[in-house]
Order: C-alpha cells, then sequence, then structure tokens
C-alpha cells in the first residue's frame, strides 16, 4: 500500500531558490510530503528582484494540471502565482478533479515590489477562485487589495480575516503580519472563531521566499491529515525558525533556510 502524503504546488519558478516552486518543493521535502509541482510562470529573479517572466502557455498549464492529477495521488495542493485570469481559469476548470484541501497564497508581488499578478486578474482570483480554498494565507497588502481597506491594527487583521471568509467565501483566511512591527502575529479565522499565532521578531533582512514556505508548510501538514490549527501551529515554528537561519546569500533580501531546521531537531534527537 502507498503511505506517501503527496504534496502539489502551482505556482512560478525562482532561479535563486528562495521563493516559488523551488522554496515549495524543499518545504515538501523537509516536511516529509512527496513534493509535485506544476509551473505556471517561469521567472528570471534573485535576491535582488525580479528581471523578466515568461508565462507558461494555457494548453501547456492544462497539460501539466492533468498529467500530475491524471496519475498521481494528491492529498493537499497549494497555489502560488497565477499571473493571468486565463491561467485562473484553467486552474479553476481542473479543481473538480481534486479532492483534497486546498491552499490559496495570493501572490501579487515580490518583496522587491515587481508585479507578479497582471493588475486586473487580482478581482477575478477574489471573487472566482478564492471561494474553492480551504485556506487563504494573504499577507498584508493582499489582504487590503482582497477587502479593500487599509490594515493597522490586530483588530483590523481580525476584521479582514472575517470579511474574507464571509463576503468573499474562503472556507479560512490567515493575515500574516510579516509587514507589521513588533512581534510577528498571524490572524486566522476559520469559519467560526479568531486565532492568533505569533513569534518574536527576528532582526534580518533576509527574509526571502517566508510567504512560499510557510503555506507550503502549511499544505505539505495538511497533506498529512493534520487538522488547519495543528498544521497552522507548526508551519509558524519552521517558518520562524526558517528565518531564525535564513542565509547570507546574494546581494539582496537573502533566502530562508529550511535544513537548518533540520539539523537543529537532529540535534535534539542526538
Ligand atoms: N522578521 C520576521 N521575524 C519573524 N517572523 C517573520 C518575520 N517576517 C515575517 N515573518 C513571518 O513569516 C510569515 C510570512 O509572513 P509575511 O512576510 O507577512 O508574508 P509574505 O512573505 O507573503 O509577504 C508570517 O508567519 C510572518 O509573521
Ligand atoms: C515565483 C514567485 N512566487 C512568489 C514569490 C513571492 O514569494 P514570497 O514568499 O512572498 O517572498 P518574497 O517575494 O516576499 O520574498 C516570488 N518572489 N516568486
Amino acid at each position: 500500500m502507498n503511505q506517501a502524503a503527496c504534496a502539489l504546488t502551482i505556482a512560478g519558478t525562482d532561479p535563486s531558490g528562495g521563493a516559488g516552486i523551488q522554496a515549495d518543493l524543499k518545504t515538501f521535502q523537509e516536511l516529509k510530503s512527496y513534493g509535485m509541482s506544476v509551473i505556471t510562470s517561469v521567472v528570471a529573479q534573485n535576491t535582488t528582484g525580479v528581471k523578466d517572466i515568461h508565462d507558461m502557455p494555457i494548453d501547456m498549464l492544462k497539460k501539466q494540471l492533468e498529467a500530475v492529477s491524471s496519475d498521481m495521488p494528491i492529498h493537499a495542493f497549494k497555489t502560488g502565482m497565477i499571473a493571468s485570469i486565463e491561467m485562473m481559469k484553467a486552474i479553476k476548470s481542473w479543481l473538480p478533479a481534486v479532492a483534497a484541501p486546498y491552499v490559496m497564497d495570493p501572490v501579487m508581488m515580490a518583496q522587491s515590489g515587481d508585479p507578479l499578478m497582471e493588475e486586473e486578474s487580482r478581482l477575478w482570483l477574489r471573487d472566482n477562485l478564492l471561494p474553492y480554498t480551504t485556506l487563504v494565507t494573504p499577507n498584508i497588502p493582499e489582504a487590503e487589495d482582497i477587502i479593500g481597506e487599509s490594515i493597522q491594527s490586530i483588530e483590523d487583521m481580525k476584521e479582514a480575516a472575517e470579511q474574507i471568509v464571509t463576503s468573499f467565501g474562503a472556507s479560512a483566511a490567515l493575515v500574516k503580519g510579516g509587514h507589521r512591527k513588533g512581534q510577528a502575529i498571524d490572524v486566522l479565522f476559520d469559519g467560526s472563531d479568531i486565532h492568533t499565532f505569533s513569534s518574536k521578531r527576528i532582526d534580518t533582512e533576509n527574509t526571502h521566499g517566508t510567504g512560499c514556505t510557510y503555506s507550503a508548510a502549511i499544505t505539505a501538514h495538511l497533506s498529512h491529515g493534520t487538522s488547519l490549527i495543528e498544521a497552522i501551529e507548526q508551519s509558524k515554528y519552521f517558518v520562524t525558525e526558517a528565518i531564525r537561519h535564513s542565509f547570507e546569500l546574494g546581494q539582496g533580501s537573502g533566502p530562508t533556510n529550511h535544513f537548518a531546521t533540520r539539523e537543529e531537531v537532529f540535534n535534539k534527537w542526538l
């Protein structure tokens, strides 16, 4: 019997290895899920920013989706960068082929400020794909974009999470507080209750790929059958440790460091 927990990411690439598909697959591997990937866009980027974007032809996106779902078990999946409405439509038509938790990281721009999604696609994503999600994980600018209101306080984050569920149809919303000052506090509304997940802010510029890593970790935990709250709790720990052990690599904002987390765990075992 096949015992593997299988997780799929549908996202863009990062040749410098810190974000996108590359970060997702590393995270799946670390968290002992069998990782699979469908590429939406090939992105020429590194720690300093995005240089160019080449979108997959829609037919090729559809063929990748079909190739993976017609052959492989999918126990949880996530979407990251989806650049255009046409791509979103292809993913929406494919959704009935999978019965698994869906985590959406509604990636709009890279940390450098470079856009990763066409302006007009944002509303389409919100109105047409968001209602199918088990969990959506916006950072503060993304949550502001979804609800059309400014978010300043933790109270605002709670209201935003609630609104994303009640007005826009996500099953649960996790508003991430990485862009605020002070404690790194994330707020979840799971359809009934508000939960907060908090850690000390780590004083580093090396946070390239934190959102990708966090949503991939949640997806990996869900692929193992872990409950949503437990999956987020474990993933918050994972991403915090990955930021704590982040690399001084590249000339911009360095990437998170996944494998140090595992070494730390190994050291505890020895
Ligand atoms: N400097 C930091 N120290 C500790 N946690 C952080 C830091 N920056 C971001 N985080 C956490 O990393 C995760 C990703 O959040 P965020 O940076 O808001 O997302 P994104 O990468 O999508 O912009 C969240 O759990 C957030 O609280
Ligand atoms: C291909 C691709 N997808 C997503 C992102 C954004 O990733 P994120 O984890 O939010 O990290 P930063 O860009 O904020 O460093 C990306 N850069 N590329």
